[in-house]
């Protein structure tokens, strides 16, 4: 059965802006079942294209995989978000089990599949897009993959590379993207207008919360013009801001690469009388990559991140802190994420308010900052002769290849992503949900960012480690407690009343 024959529209050079379905744009799909329990669909290409046709997965001829009992996952599978739960809450929201399929929904020969890369460099981003091209070539015999050069704007701007298993054999053990990256650059319709000239059916996004939300506009207008073009996103970012997922690819990598960075500071300020090591981690947002390193490293003293407001003066303040550490120890050491801070900056500095291509503020350099700060404080009173040294790794943590356990990661994420295009699946990302591959809808994954939750245990126990002031008031942890627990349970309880709320929802009872 020739699954091609249904996709006239993504092989016409007409830019053909017709719809096949009267649904122009794609509302969340939501399934509701007993006892609470939600599922956030993602979107099929049998959503706006009806009868078709489907083949039989090659993979069950594979020898591979045909020894491995239910290699294919089920179609009902689905992966719980929320695994701690009490007797009488709802089961909550669910997540489609990422996986093979029995039945797939393009013929290996129709696939013509492209890759690209936007935003930031990641450890592994080579990892995903050689897994990619091989997954597709050995396990669906697909051989028409076309990698996107230098990020969106190379759908329309600059050359492709064609992708085989003997091109991207050895890419994994490099650093960066072998297809270039960029910033901006994002015209949906112009990208979608070069999907559609070159016949590609299957597209693979690989990037952050920018590329994500690109992903999903993109997906949004083929869906649009009723192209039979399957679009996966796969999450990509060192911050580790992405909501939903467990952690993103690479950024175990750039915690152990940021340890050498800690331990240089440890020995240069534990050399010198009055030592302070001050390291500069990336973080615009969210402190995850500084706050795992300070927990990992155990050398750190004072943690400072975008989450956690701090202060430098006065009682409780930052400087107290050092200047007792000192006392006490004769070094320390400061790790601050690069987002930390920014409103004290703006106070001292004048704020420039730029932004880079993609929209992004572009921070002013805290490092550096609070390293003056420090020592003019300290000459100034005439208190302490310090040894300040900062040290900025910034691109050093993540212009590195990803380390094995990033690896076997990455291949997965690939993996998934193939299958789900495969099967006819599309407008989603691919991602570990408590520890099992699914398929997010977009919308889930550009919504909001994936922050340190201050009130959190993995805070309490980074505190508990460095013994550093929290510099909040109790009366302010209560309130931020309060909040936190407030917008939890507004979210559970929409997410329970969800099938009164929406009417067009598809409901059935397990
Ligand atoms: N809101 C948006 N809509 C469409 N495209 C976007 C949006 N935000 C960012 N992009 C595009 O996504 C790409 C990467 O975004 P960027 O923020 O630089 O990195 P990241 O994806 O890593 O967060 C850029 O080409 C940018 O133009
Ligand atoms: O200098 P560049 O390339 O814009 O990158 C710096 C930024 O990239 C990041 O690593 C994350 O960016 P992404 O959103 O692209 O993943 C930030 O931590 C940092 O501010
Ligand atoms: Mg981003």
């Amino acid at each position: 059965m020739a699954a091609a024959d249904n996709n006239s529209n993504s092989n016409s050079n007409s830019h053909s802006h017709s719809n096949s379905n009267s649904n122009s744009s794609s509302k969340p799909k939501i399934v509701t079942g007993s006892a609470g329990y939600v599922l956030e669909d993602v979107p099929h290409l049998t959503d706006y294209i009806p009868h078709l046709p489907t083949s039989s997965n090659p993979l069950q001829d594979n020898p591979a995989y045909s020894v491995v009992k239910q290699y294919f996952v089920n179609v009902d599978d689905t992966v719980a978000q929320k695994i701690v739960v009490h007797k009488n809450c709802p089961r909550g929201t669910h997540f489609r089990r990422a996986g093979p399929r029995q039945r797939v929904y393009f013929e290996s020969d129709d696939v013509h599949a492209c890759i690209v890369t936007c935003g930031g460099l990641c450890p592994g981003l080579n990892t995903v897009i050689r897994e990619i091209v091989c997954g597709l070539h050995h396990m669906y015999g697909v051989k028409k993959v076309l990698g996107i050069d230098g990020g969106y704007r190379g759908f329309y701007a600059r050359n492709t590379v064609p992708l085989t298993p003997k091109v991207v054999n050895d890419i994994h053990k490099r650093g960066g993207t072998i297809l270039g990256t960029s910033r901006g650059g994002h015209d949906t319709s112009k990208i979608v207008d070069s999907i559609q000239d070159r016949g590609i059916n299957q597209v693979y996004i690989i990037g952050g919360d920018g590329t994500q939300k690109g992903a999903s506009v993109i997906f949004e207008e083929i869906r649009r013009r009723g192209l039979k073009v399957a679009v996966a996103g796969i999450p990509k970012t060192i911050d580790n801001d992405i909501p939903v997922i467990d952690k993103s690819f690479g950024f175990d990598t750039a915690v152990e690469e940021a340890q050498r960075a800690i331990n240089a500071a440890h020995v240069e300020s534990e050399s010198f009388e009055n030592g302070i090591g001050v390291v500069k981690l990336m973080g615009r947002y969210s402190g995850f990559i500084a706050m795992h390193a300070t927990l990992a490293s155990r050398d750190v003293d004072c943690c400072l991140i975008p989450e956690s407001p701090f202060y430098l003066e006065g009682p409780g303040g930052l400087f107290e802190f050092i200047e007792k550490r000192l006392r006490e120890n004769g070094h320390m050491v400061l790790v601050i994420a690069e987002g930390a801070g920014q409103d004290l900056l703006s106070e001292s500095i004048q704020s420039l308010d730029k932004q880079d291509a993609s929209g992004n503020k572009l921070l002013q350099d805290v490092g550096l900052w609070i390293s003056q700060k420090i020592k003019d404080h300290f000459s100034k009173q005439n208190k302490m002769v310090i040894n300040l040294k900062y040290i900025d790794p910034t691109y050093m943590i993540r212009a590195i290849p990803s380390n094995a356990s990033d690896n076997v990661y990455c291949t997965l994420l690939a993996q998934s992503a193939v299958h789900g295009a495969m099967a006819g699946y599309t407008g989603f990302t691919v991602g570990p949900v408590n520890g099992r591959h699914s398929y997010i809808p977009f919308y889930r994954i550009i919504e909001k960012q994936n922050k340190v939750v201050i009130t959190d245990r993995m805070w309490a126990r980074l505190l508990s480690s460095t013994n550093q002031p929290s510099f909040l008031s109790a009366k302010d942890v209560i309130e931020d407690k309060k909040e936190e627990e407030l917008s939890t349970q507004m979210v559970d309880e929409m997410k329970y009343s969800v099938d009164n709320l929406e009417k067009k929802v598809i409901s059935y009872t397990c």
